[in-house]
Order: structure tokens, then sequence, then C-alpha cells
């Protein structure tokens, strides 16, 4: 690739998986709205293709998309109880602002960090908490329709939404990466749902690294480790973009601790 990427939310915890796994792949345009400390930035990044900026301030991400081959979108409020005025904001009317600024920018890319909160009430009381475990085998495989469990989810489901737009109006290439429970060394401790949707942050590099390389149109695809426990089927990351995870929970104790006693 030979223009940059535009990677907003750089700072935060999946901007670094992603920055730490191929940060010296791409040349890198990278935005969140706190400066970045230096130990965040890979070396080869200069102060102007930092931009401390809001996603929701046009001119600001305009500046910053002029000239990328690609966006990865991930600024946003996490937090599964955030309040309707924050992820209206940071969320709904911030990935609207990037996909506006992306079609003025021509940028042709965008990949959408979307949530497994986006379709969380597909897990019902029937349903869990059997679905979380190896031997059962329902799957949601991304064609389903969202299910947001929360108000953060139905931002995120509209961010999906903004993609379809975008995609069908203008021709932007959008990947909607419903990513699951991200953490590093060992998936969330005690906590079946999170080992089912666990992403480990080497398999969350490699996926945003073929989200960046992969042909596609719209897509919509479940960001997991491969997790003997999976309830979102990975296939069409496979199949699509070539997804090829290496972790798995499994390999876990229910603490969390490395089956083989190797910290990893
Ligand atoms: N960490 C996880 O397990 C999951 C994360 N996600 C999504 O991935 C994305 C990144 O999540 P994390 O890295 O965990 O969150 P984080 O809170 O660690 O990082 C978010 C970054 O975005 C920046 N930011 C927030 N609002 C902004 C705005 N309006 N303008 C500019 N920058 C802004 C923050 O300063 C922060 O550096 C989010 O969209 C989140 O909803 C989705 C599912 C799971
Ligand atoms: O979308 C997100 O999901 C993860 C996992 O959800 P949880 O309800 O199992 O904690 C969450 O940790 C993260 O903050 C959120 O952005």
């Amino acid at each position: 690739m030979s223009k940059p990427v535009l990677l907003t939310g750089a700072g935060g915890r999946v901007g670094q998986a992603v920055l730490r796994g191929i940060g010296s792949e791409y040349d890198w345009r990278l935005l969140d709205r706190e400066p970045l400390a230096s130990d965040r930035v890979p070396d080869r990044v200069s102060a102007a293709d930092r931009y401390v900026a809001d996603v929701t301030d046009f001119e600001a991400v305009r500046e910053a998309m002029e000239g990328v081959e690609a966006v990865i979108h991930l600024a946003g409020d996490p937090r599964t109880d955030a309040p309707w005025d924050s992820v209206l904001r940071n969320n709904i009317d911030g990935t609207r602002t990037i996909f506006e600024a992306a079609v003025d920018a021509d940028v042709e890319r965008v990949a959408f960090a979307s949530s497994n909160h986006a379709v969380g009430h597909y897990e019902t009381d029937e349903r869990t908490p059997g679905m979380y475990r190896s031997d059962d085998d329902y799957r949601l495989d991304g064609t389903e329709f969202p299910r947001p469990s929360n108000l953060y989810g139905v931002s995120k489901a509209t961010g999906e939404l903004l993609g379809r737009f975008y995609h069908d109006e203008y021709g932007i290439d959008v990947v909607c990466v419903r990513i699951g429970n991200l953490t590093r060394s060992h998936p969330p401790r005690e906590y079946e749902r999170g080992q089912a949707m666990w992403l480990s942050h080497r398999d969350c590099a490699h996926l945003f690294d073929r989200c960046l390389r992969a042909d596609y149109g719209f897509e919509i695809v479940y960001g997991i480790s491969d997790n003997d426990r999976k309830y979102y089927s990975i296939e069409r990351a496979r199949e699509v973009l070539g997804y090829d995870p290496r972790d798995n929970s499994a390999e876990y104790t229910f603490e969390g601790d490395p089956m083989d006693g190797d910290d990893g």
C-alpha cells in the first residue's frame, strides 16, 4: 500500500494492538482526541502524521484524511453502559463524519470497529450459558439482523448501517468488524462469554491487516480468535478476508492461565 492508512482511536486498546502488531507494515496517519505518548507511536510516524482531534470535527478529520488509502475507524465511546448523548456524538455522529470525509477525500476503503453488543440480545435466557460452550453449535454469522444489548450496541449497529449506506451510495469498500473481547496475553478470566468471544492482540492486528489488503465490497464479520467456545462464526472473515487466527481461549484454563504453564 503506497499511501498512508488513517487510524482513528490510535491510542486506545484496539488501536495499540493494531500498531504493535502491524505498525511497521504501513505508513500511518494517527488520530485521537488525546495526545499519544511517544511509546504508543511507531518509530516512523512523523509529528505531522499525528492528529489530536475529535472525530466529530469534520474539518480536522478531512485534513487527516487527505491522500490516505484506507481508514481503520476505531475512535468512539467503548463503554457498554455509555449514555445516549455520548454514543450519539462519539459513535454515531463521529462515524458519519468519518464516512463523509472519506467520500470528500476519495478514500475508497473504511474498516469500522463494530461490536458484539450490536447483536447481544441474541444471547437469550434460553440460549445462555449453553451457547458459550464448545459443545453448542449455535452460531451467528453476520447475516442476522442486529439485536443490540444496550444503547452502545445501538450506536454500533447504526455505524454498520452508515457503512451500508456509504457503500451503496458512494461505492466505498466497507468492512464492519464485530469485535468480541480484546485482551492480550490471556482470555478474559473466569468469564465464559468473554472466553467465547476472545480476540487476542495478535489476531486483532492480523484481522485488521486483512481488512486493509483483501478485496470486498460491504462486509460484516466477527472479530474473535478461533475459540472452541465460539458462538460467532469466523467463516466469512476467513473466506472473504483471508483471516487465519492463531489463538484459542481453549488453550487457557477457565482462570486464564496457559494450559501448558507457559506465560506466552
Ligand atoms: N476493546 C474491545 O474489546 C472492543 C472494542 N470495540 C470497539 O473498538 C473501538 C476501540 O475500542 P477500545 O480501543 O477498546 O477503546 P479505548 O477507549 O481504549 O480507545 C478508544 C480511543 O478513541 C479515542 N476517542 C474516543 N472518542 C473519540 C472522539 N470523539 N474523537 C477522537 N478520538 C476519540 C480515545 O481517546 C481512545 O484513545 C471502539 O469503537 C469500541 O467500541 C468493540 C468491541 C470490543
Ligand atoms: O464492545 C465492547 O465489548 C467488550 C466485551 O463486552 P463485555 O460486555 O463482555 O465486557 C467490552 O469489554 C468493550 O469495552 C466494549 O467496547
